[in-house]
Parts: C-alpha cells; sequence; structure tokens
C-alpha cells in the first residue's frame, strides 16, 4: 500500500484540507499522513482565521516522517507563506520522494485568500520540483500572469504553456466553468516542445456540497499514481471515484454551507471489497487520449497497458466478486477437450473450422448486442466504447475468420455473413442460437437502464473469458501453433486493455440500484455458461 503524505493546511470541518487529504488517501487506496502548514479556522462557509506555526516545526514535522518512512508519493495543498514554501522546497531536494503532487492553494472555494500575495515567487520556485501541477482556472491564471480563461480551450492553451514554462504535468480543471460536463484535462509535455492532452470529462453532479474537491482529487491523484505509475489511468480513476463522492456528496448533513464530499460512499457500498490492483481502472470513465484525435481503430479509444500475458483484473469490488463467482464455470472451461486442444494444437482442423463458422454467426449477433448497449449507454465514453466493440467484433474478428479459414472454409463463412443481419440463420448450431437468444432477448425488461444493464452484464463474457483463455493458452503456445493467430488475437494487449474498459463499465452498472444490479448478475453468470457450451460444442463437428 503506498504511504502517501499530505502537506497542507487544516480543515477543523473535515471537508477540506488535510482531513480532505486523509479521507481521500484512504479511500483510494493509500495509507495516508499528514505534516501540517498553517491551522485553519474554516466551516462550510468560509475562513476566519489562519494561525501558522513556525516554518521551522514544519520542517521538523517532514523530517519526523522523512528520517523513518518510505514515503511513495507526496501531495502539496496550502503553503499560505514564502518561509513555509521554500521550507518545503528545501525539504523535498533532499528527500526526493519519487511522486509531488501540487495543488497551488491561493483561494478557497468560499473566496478566501490561502496563499500571502508576498509567496507567488516562491511557489513558482516549488513547481520546477514537482511532478503534477493541479490548478484551478483562477489558479492557472495567476501562475501564468495572464487573464482567467473563459473557455474550455483557452484553458487548455494556459494548461500547455504552464507546462511547458515549468516542464511539468499539468492536469486543467475545468470545475469553475458552466455548462453540464467538468472537464477536466492532462497535460504533459513531451520532451520534443510538444504535449500530450488527455480529457477526461464527468457529466457536472447539481450540488452545493463541492467543499474540498481540489483537495481531494490532487491526494487521489497522489495516491493512484503511486499505485498505476500512469497518468492517464490514475485521472480516470481519480475522476471516477470524485465523481461518486460528488453524486452522494447530499446524503451528508455537514453544515449549511458548501459541505463537503463523500469521500467513502463508493467504498464502503462495494462492502469493504478488496481495492483494484494496478491495472484495474475503476469507475466508468473512459479517457480519450489525445482529444483533438479520437481513437480510430481497436474496440476502444485508447490503449492503456494491461500486463502482456496477464489477464485483465476486475475493476473494483462488485466485477471481483462477480469474477470469483464465476470461478468454478471458468475452470471447466479450462478443462474441457476442445480448450485443451486449442492450447496444445492437437485441436483436429474440422472442429476448429466448425467452432469459427459458428463463431462468425454469433459475432454478428453480439455486434448488434453492442450496437444496442451504444444506443442505451447513458454515457457519452460509453456510447463510443460499445460502437466501437460492435465495429471490432464486424470487421477485425471476422477477418480473422475469413483469412484462417481460406478460400475454401471462407465460402463458409461468406455463406453465413451473406445472410441478412437478424434473420434465422440456417447454419446455426443449437448453442449458438441460445447464446444469441441471450444475448439479444431485449423485450424481458421494459426499462432502458434495466436492458442496459443486463446487456453489459451478457457481452462482458465474451471479453473477459477470451482474454483470460487467450492469456492462458499463450502462455503454453509453441512457435509453430497452428492456432496461433487466434491465440495471438485474444492473447493482444490490446484487447486486454478493451476487456479493462468494459470491466470498469460493468463495475459501475453494477454499482447502481439492486434492479440494474441483478440484470447485470444474471445476464454475467449465463453468459458465462454460454461460453462453456459453445467451446463445448466445439468438439462435435
Ligand atoms: N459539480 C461538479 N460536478 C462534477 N465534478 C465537479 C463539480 N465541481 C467540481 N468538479 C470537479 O472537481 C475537481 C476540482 O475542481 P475545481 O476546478 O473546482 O477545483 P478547485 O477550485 O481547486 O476545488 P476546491 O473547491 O477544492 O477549491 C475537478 O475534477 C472538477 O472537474
Ligand atoms: C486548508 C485548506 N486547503 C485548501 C482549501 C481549498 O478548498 C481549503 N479550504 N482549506
Amino acid at each position: 500500500m503506498p504511504r502517501v503524505l499530505s502537506i497542507a493546511g487544516t480543515d477543523p470541518s473535515g471537508g477540506a484540507g488535510i482531513q480532505a487529504d486523509l479521507k481521500s488517501i484512504a479511500a483510494t487506496g493509500g495509507y495516508g499522513m499528514a505534516a501540517v502548514t498553517a491551522l485553519v479556522a474554516q466551516n462550510t462557509h468560509g475562513v476566519r482565521s489562519v494561525h501558522t506555526p513556525p516554518a521551522d516545526f514544519l520542517r521538523q514535522q517532514l523530517e519526523a516522517v522523512s528520517d523513518d518512512v518510505v514515503i511513495d508519493a507526496v501531495k502539496i495543498g496550502m503553503l499560505g507563506t514564502a518561509e513555509v514554501t521554500q521550507t518545503v522546497t528545501g525539504w523535498l531536494a533532499e528527500v526526493r520522494p519519487p511522486v509531488v503532487v501540487l495543488d497551488p492553494v491561493m483561494v478557497a472555494t468560499s473566496g478566501d485568500r490561502l496563499l500571502s500575495t508576498g509567496a507567488e515567487k516562491a511557489l513558482r520556485q516549488l513547481l520546477h520540483r514537482v511532478d503534477l501541477v493541479t490548478p484551478n482556472l483562477p489558479e492557472l491564471a495567476v501562475l501564468l500572469h495572464e487573464d482567467p480563461a473563459q473557455t474550455w480551450d483557452q484553458a487548455l492553451d494556459q494548461g500547455r504553456r504552464l507546462a511547458g514554462t515549468y516542464s511539468t504535468a499539468v492536469l486543467v480543471k475545468g470545475g469553475h466553468l458552466t455548462g453540464d460536463a467538468a472537464p477536466d484535462a492532462l497535460v504533459v509535455p513531451d520532451g520534443g516542445g510538444g504535449f500530450a492532452v488527455t480529457e477526461v470529462s464527468s457529466v457536472r453532479v447539481a450540488t452545493k456540497n463541492t467543499h474540498g474537491t481540489g483537495c481531494s482529487l490532487s491526494a487521489a491523484m497522489a495516491t493512484l499514481f503511486a499505485r498505476t505509475g500512469n497518468w492517464v489511468r490514475t485521472l480516470t480513476a481519480a475522476k471516477a471515484w470524485l465523481q461518486e463522492t460528488l453524486e452522494t456528496a447530499d446524503l451528508l448533513d455537514v453544515g449549511t454551507g458548501h459541505g463537503p464530499v463523500n469521500h467513502f460512499h463508493g467504498v464502503w457500498e462495494r462492502g469493504l471489497a478488496p481495492l483494484p490492483g494496478p491495472a484495474a481502472v475503476p469507475g466508468g470513465f473512459l479517457p480519450t487520449v489525445g482529444s483533438e484525435e479520437p481513437g480510430a481503430e481497436g474496440p476502444g479509444p485508447v490503449s492503456t497497458s494491461a500486463a502482456p500475458g496477464g489477464s485483465p483484473a476486475p475493476a473494483g469490488g462488485w466485477t471481483a466478486a462477480l469474477w470469483k463467482e464465476t470461478a468454478g464455470l471458468r475452470s471447466r472451461i479450462d478443462e474441457l477437450d476442445f480448450v485443451r486442444g486449442l492450447g496444445d494444437g492437437s485441436l483436429p482442423q474440422e472442429s476448429f473450422g466448425f467452432y469459427l463458422t459458428q463463431d462468425a454467426i454469433y459475432l454478428r449477433g453480439y455486434a448488434r448486442a453492442m450496437a444496442r448497449a451504444s444506443e442505451l449507454a447513458p454515457r457519452l465514453q460509453e456510447q463510443v466504447f460499445w460502437a466501437a466493440g460492435a465495429r471490432n467484433a464486424l470487421e477485425a474478428e471476422l477477418d480473422l475468420h475469413r483469412n484462417w479459414l481460406g478460400p475454401a472454409g471462407g465460402t463458409g463463412v461468406e455463406q453465413v455473413l451473406s445472410v441478412p443481419a437478424g434473420t434465422d440463420v440456417a447454419a446455426a448450431g443449437p448453442v449458438t442460437r441460445g447464446y444469441l437468444e441471450h444475448l439479444l432477448a431485449r423485450d424481458r425488461y421494459a426499462e432502458d437502464r434495466i436492458e442496459y444493464a443486463r446487456l453489459v452484464g451478457a457481452v462482458l463474457p465474451c471479453f473477459w473469458v477470451y482474454a483470460e483463455v487467450g492469456a492462458r493458452l499463450q502462455r503454453l503456445n509453441h512457435t509453430a501453433h497452428p492456432h496461433r493467430e487466434w491465440l495471438d488475437t485474444y492473447a493482444d494487449p490490446g484487447f486486454a486493455a478493451a476487456t479493462e474498459q468494459a470491466v470498469a463499465i460493468l463495475e459501475t452498472v453494477l454499482a447502481g440500484d439492486v434492479a440494474e444490479r441483478r440484470a447485470a448478475q444474471e445476464a454475467f453468470t449465463g453468459s458465462v455458461q454460454w461460453e462453456h457450451d459453445f467451446f463445448a460444442a466445439g468438439t462435435l463437428p
């Protein structure tokens, strides 16, 4: 568990500053520590007064930690004075923690100043020493000596200038803009004068309880980066978590002004289940890498770095539980003659040919199920993801079938593909038919959101079981394996990354209400059973 140190001011009402940081670090899977820069008498209405202990005493706090504890990440918040800022800069130079995130706190949500004007110069020096800086729009403007951005494009431009000036990654935060979205973007200098810009947007939550969102987000970023080593993943996960804390903020009853966010709601809702492993992306927010240029290929807009040869991890407690629940069924899949034969290359050609022809029929229906999921998706990123998934099943995966079967077998595939979509396919075996009926049984549920939950559960095993089987079989692989191309497709890191995104969407759906959860769980378990039957049928040409 990463050991994360917050260096910040206090909020005795618990919503911002160090108190928020400790909650955020814990909620996102870190061990939280804290050194206090300033004692702030504040509540949900504003700041009453600030007491700054001697800078030398801050130095003693910092050394007490670093002399004893290995620090995996640092989050810096309110600094208050130039002397405090210089103390932190000096300590960082000696200790060199691996990750430093700076939230350049200048003004509280309430409008109260939290950084003396004389300290801005010292803050600029500190900027050279940090890995990520997370200014809100007014802070971004002050750091650049410019006027605050009025539009998101201006904000991104300013983000690029700040990143260029200080050679540091910048998280541009759109929380202060108006509109339906709460966009954020990571701007990372590429070393050659350019920038990689990754936008992660969420739907703006209608709540006045936003006290401490900036503190909470930056502490979560420090923690999640220590866990993932990847800024894009970190932002994706942090935003998904922050969104959940904002969506449930009104359930708290803390103060009568701008109340705090609900740091632990999602964590507790999931029943204190184990946190996702470093490879998992919790929540349903799918990043668009290079916002200027949406990903054109592959099932998802982004290719993250699932470990080659490993199968995708659950995205959180719900998917972990479901994955575990189907462990018995999945191990029966591994023991099937068909799957063993695929693994050791002994599978007869006719069996593989029969399987591929059935699979070609299946893929067309499967693509329809994903297209329907795209139609019903409540969030833009999911709409894009399922649409891309449908296209990928029809193009990349079907091409594999055509190529593999070659001209002779290909005739069979072309024949089944020439039948109009949605009509009865004479060549479909009973299992193919059954599986497709399960996937496309759309009229059983009246409400769209329930049908969406059911579809997400139903299509998921085809990603997840295949990514797992693909990864496992490839580990057994010999160089001249007859089904190598097939194994390569499903053991591909791009496929694993798409699977991770699909699993993250499933996690979001499962975290919905009981009806959504039940629909997704039943559909998922049903599809794992169908996957088993589909492979089992493959041995009977
Ligand atoms: N109403 C909202 N709904 C969804 N996300 C929000 C909302 N308000 C803020 N955010 C998100 O919270 C994070 C912090 O945003 P903001 O730009 O407000 O920072 P800040 O001003 O530093 O925060 P603070 O209120 O702690 O000073 C950003 O990720 C932003 O997109
Ligand atoms: C101590 C502290 N840090 C940061 C903020 C910004 O919200 C605040 N209100 N208080």
